[in-house]
């Protein structure tokens, strides 16, 4: 099996609803994001896919995000723009545009140097 991960970087403002704690007031982070993305089958040059190609779809996903207040942007609008959601929807997002023989393994959302979280799909 080969795995590529490529790493992004996006800036935002959010608020955690019901969370109970002053996450709960507008205020913003710098997310690091890393797609890990994985599969058995090699191509003509001997690439599981480009890693440019890869950029691409991750930051497609990340330029919706970029400078914006999430939680009015679909679909932070009625899901928590918590990190963990952030994960998944970049996940969905990218796996749109991938390769039928690449399946996305892990994208991880860095709110901070020492908090990450991240999405596995099944
Ligand atoms: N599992 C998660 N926990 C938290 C998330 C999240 O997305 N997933 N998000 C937050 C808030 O976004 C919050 O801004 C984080 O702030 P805080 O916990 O205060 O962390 P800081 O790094 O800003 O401050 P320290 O006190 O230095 O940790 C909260 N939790
Ligand atoms: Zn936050």
């Amino acid at each position: 099996m080969f795995e590529l991960m490529v790493t992004g970087r996006f800036a935002a403002a959010h608020s955690l609803r019901n969370f109970n704690g002053r996450c709960e007031a507008l205020h913003g982070h710098n997310w690091k994001v890393e797609v890990v993305v994985y599969g058995d089958k090699l191509d003509k040059a001997d690439l599981l896919m480009d890693f440019g190609e890869l950029k691409k779809l991750m930051n497609q996903a990340l330029d919706n995000l970029d400078h914006r207040h999430l939680n009015e942007v679909p679909p932070f609008d009625r899901l928590n723009p918590s990190s963990e959601q952030i994960a998944r929807h970049i996940a969905q997002q990218v796996a749109l545009g991938l390769p039928e023989h690449v399946r996305v393994r892990r994208v991880s959302a860095w709110e901070s140097d020492d908090s990450r979280a991240s999405y596995l799909p099944d």
